[in-house]
């Protein structure tokens, strides 16, 4: 099994460097002529990197199974305004469980993610392979405890209504209530979501304002806004930890390097964090599968140091 570590430095030694290197030259070119700033120009090369290293393997949605394409033909098609407003509401009426984080992992097991090419591992798996990878690089414990939770929204699928499917759920996000970007995942399919054809909403502001800050968007509900606003309130993680959580699906923006328009200053420090989380998230997919009753010690000592000893979901 290739462990994280070595997928990371293959990467970035990348075989294809120089040609990286001569496409930013050419995309700085276009970029100054178009008048970008210089932080729009830094950040368009990094999505053309990222881009470019999972050519390597992960991420292969035109060569995903139809499983995958199903979820997204689904899921950009109910992905509507409509729908966002009312997910929300639907959210803030009622507490759908009470249980500690350590029960909330355990429940989600059973779940496996129809939109993810990249691993068809267990929820529990997974949130322990991103926590150890981050722990393996020395990195904070907030942030190790974030890599063991930021699935945990997932669990929005056993609250939601009954047959509905994971369209509501998993999968990358995206912003709705103006022109879809096509720096999603097979764009082609938002032409079946009515708000395609809404004047109002498929401009490039749609409802909102230039740099207006993500915090004041609606981007697609699902398990990363859902566990943003269980934890924001009851947990003591830091900002960047809550972003991590917030943005980690949103592809489109972290990778593709969309959505500028609507970006403050903050949001390029949050983008900064979303970065350094992404590649353990993603790359820690191939790694030995942990050992679940070794690990769970430790991390119950950390859910401890962050989180209350009861959450309401
Ligand atoms: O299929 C995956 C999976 O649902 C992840 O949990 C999510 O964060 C990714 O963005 C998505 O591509
Ligand atoms: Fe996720
Ligand atoms: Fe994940």
């Amino acid at each position: 099994m290739v462990q994280t570590q070595e997928v990371l430095s293959r990467q970035q030694q990348g075989k294809n460097g120089q040609e990286l290197e001569h496409l930013s030259d050419l995309i700085d070119e276009v970029n100054v002529i178009k008048g970008k700033s210089a932080q729009e120009i830094q950040f368009d090369q990094e999505s053309q990197f990222d881009a470019a290293k999972d050519k390597d393997g992960f991420r292969q949605y035109e060569a995903a199974c139809d499983r995958v394409k199903n979820f997204y033909a689904e899921q950009h098609a109910k992905q509507t305004l409509a729908y966002n407003l009312e997910a929300r509401a639907r959210f803030n009426a009622t507490v759908r469980a009470r249980m500690s984080v350590w029960e909330a992992i355990e429940k989600l097991n059973t779940l496996i993610d129809e939109s993810d090419p990249d691993t068809e591992v267990s929820q529990i798996e997974h949130l322990l392979q991103t926590a150890e990878a981050i722990r393996r690089d020395g990195k904070p414990e907030w942030m190790q405890v974030t890599g063991l939770i930021h699935d945990l929204g997932k669990l929005l699928y056993f609250y939601g209504v009954e047959g509905e499917g994971q369209w509501s759920t998993v999968g990358d996000t995206f912003i709705v209530g103006a022109a879809f970007s096509d720096k999603n995942i097979y764009p082609e399919t938002f032409k079946a979501n009515p708000d395609y054809n809404d004047p109002k909403l498929n401009t490039e502001l749609g409802i909102y304002e230039h740099g207006c800050g993500l915090d004041n968007v609606m981007i697609s509900w699902g398990h990363d806004e859902y566990l943003y606003h269980v934890m924001k309130h009851q947990s003591s993680l830091p900002k960047e930890a809550l972003s991590m959580i917030r943005y980690h699906s949103f592809y489109p923006w972290h990778r593709g390097g969309a959505y500028t328009q609507f970006m403050n200053e903050d949001d390029y420090e949050q983008l900064k964090a979303v970065k350094a989380f992404n590649p353990y998230d993603l790359y820690s997919k191939s790694d030995e599968p942990p050992k679940v009753e070794d690990l769970k010690p430790y991390y119950q000592g950390l859910i401890a140091k962050f989180f209350n000893p009861v959450i309401e979901w």
